[in-house]
């Protein structure tokens, strides 16, 4: 028997087939209404295990619905869940043990102090009694709140109060992480520890679904992307076709005026950016090199070219049109 109850079964010897890869959040068909209110259409999505997956829509599109059913809080109309293979609907006690919630307002007690929070928490997902101690204190040093683990939860600032709340979803050790809007009300500072701390999860293996209006947060630490509209799920994964889809870039050259007469002699539309460039439609990457020679070669001093916001940003707005 392994020691740690989250290792795979492995056959003795190695002879046997492939171990199936480490589910991550597997979710079809989903529906869930709040009256006439179809909160959640037929939503299918898979966010694999190792990955960070951003769920992206505007409001009102069934992300906190969503999350909500993942984490056993909403018990969906139709359709199937499983979180790390298990069933938040018939297995609700073994899904809270693999699932770290984080709500997007984390709800505390307030004469609680921040270890106290912890602490309560540990103990109601059943961290081992000798283990608590010493979880407690290396989650406060995580999410830097060490120096307030004795200050009543009510004086801690929004943004603390979100990092009070990262570190109860992470109490447990847990496979799968969700999080709606965990970057509200943090710094930047605090934003790129918790960066780098998902980024840290999702490479020791778990799964890492992470909700946010602001798209390039969620450009710098996701590595798929779900879209959702309606309550329907309406792409995949982004970094599919990006190299090659049409999309806006910026040009910027060391004077503008060059620039732009080149841009109008060649035929080539363009509207001017904020900061003193140009923007232009263009098909893919391979289009952008063509520009980038053709512009050197006529002698415009070419000091930038970049996409006009990032992928995701791209696509989802580009999702947007189909849908008009
Ligand atoms: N408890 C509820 N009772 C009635 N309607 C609800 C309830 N919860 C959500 N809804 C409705 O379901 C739809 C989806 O809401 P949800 O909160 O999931 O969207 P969201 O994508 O998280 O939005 P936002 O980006 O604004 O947080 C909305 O039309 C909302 O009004």
């Amino acid at each position: 028997m392994p020691d740690d109850p989250r290792a795979p079964d492995v056959p003795p010897g190695g002879t046997g087939p492939a171990p199936a890869p480490t589910p991550g959040i597997d979710v079809r068909g989903l529906r869930r209404a709040f009256g006439s209110v179809q909160a959640l259409d037929g939503v299918d999505l898979v966010a694999r295990a190792g990955a960070v997956t951003a769920l992206v829509g505007p409001n009102g599109s069934g992300k906190t619905t969503l999350l909500l059913v993942l984490a056993g809080l909403l018990v969906p109309d139709t359709g199937e869940v499983r979180i790390a293979g298990v069933d938040p609907v018939t297995q609700s006690r073994a899904a809270r043990a693999v699932t770290g919630w984080m709500p997007d307002a984390f709800g505390t007690w307030d004469s609680l102090t921040a270890r106290e929070v912890l602490t309560t928490f540990a103990q109601a997902y059943r961290v081992p009694p000798a283990a608590i101690t010493g979880r407690v204190e290396e989650l406060l040093a995580t999410v830097h709140l060490s120096e307030y683990a004795d200050r009543p939860a009510a004086v801690l600032s929004r943004g603390q109060k979100q990092r009070l709340g990262l570190a109860r979803a992470l109490v447990h050790d847990p496979q799968v992480l969700l999080l709606d809007e965990p970057a509200s009300g943090l710094d930047p500072r605090s934003r790129v520890d918790l960066r780098v701390l998902l980024r840290r999860l999702a490479d020791q293996g778990r799964t890492v679904l992470v909700s946010s209006h602001v798209l390039s947060e969620l450009e710098e630490m996701a590595d798929d992307a779900v879209f959702l509209s309606r309550g329907r799920t309406v792409a995949g994964h982004v970094a599919d076709g990006a190299a090659a889809a049409r999309r806006t870039w910026r040009l910027r050259a060391l004077d503008r005026a060059p620039l732009v007469a080149w841009l109008d002699a060649s035929g080539t539309v363009w509207r001017a950016d904020d900061d003193g460039g140009a923007l232009v439609e263009l098909d893919g990457d391979a289009a952008a090199a063509a520009l980038v020679r053709d512009a050197v070669t006529a002698g415009v001093p070419v000091v930038q070219v970049t996409p006009a916001g990032g992928a995701l940003e791209q696509a989802y707005l580009a999702l947007d049109e189909e849908r008009r």
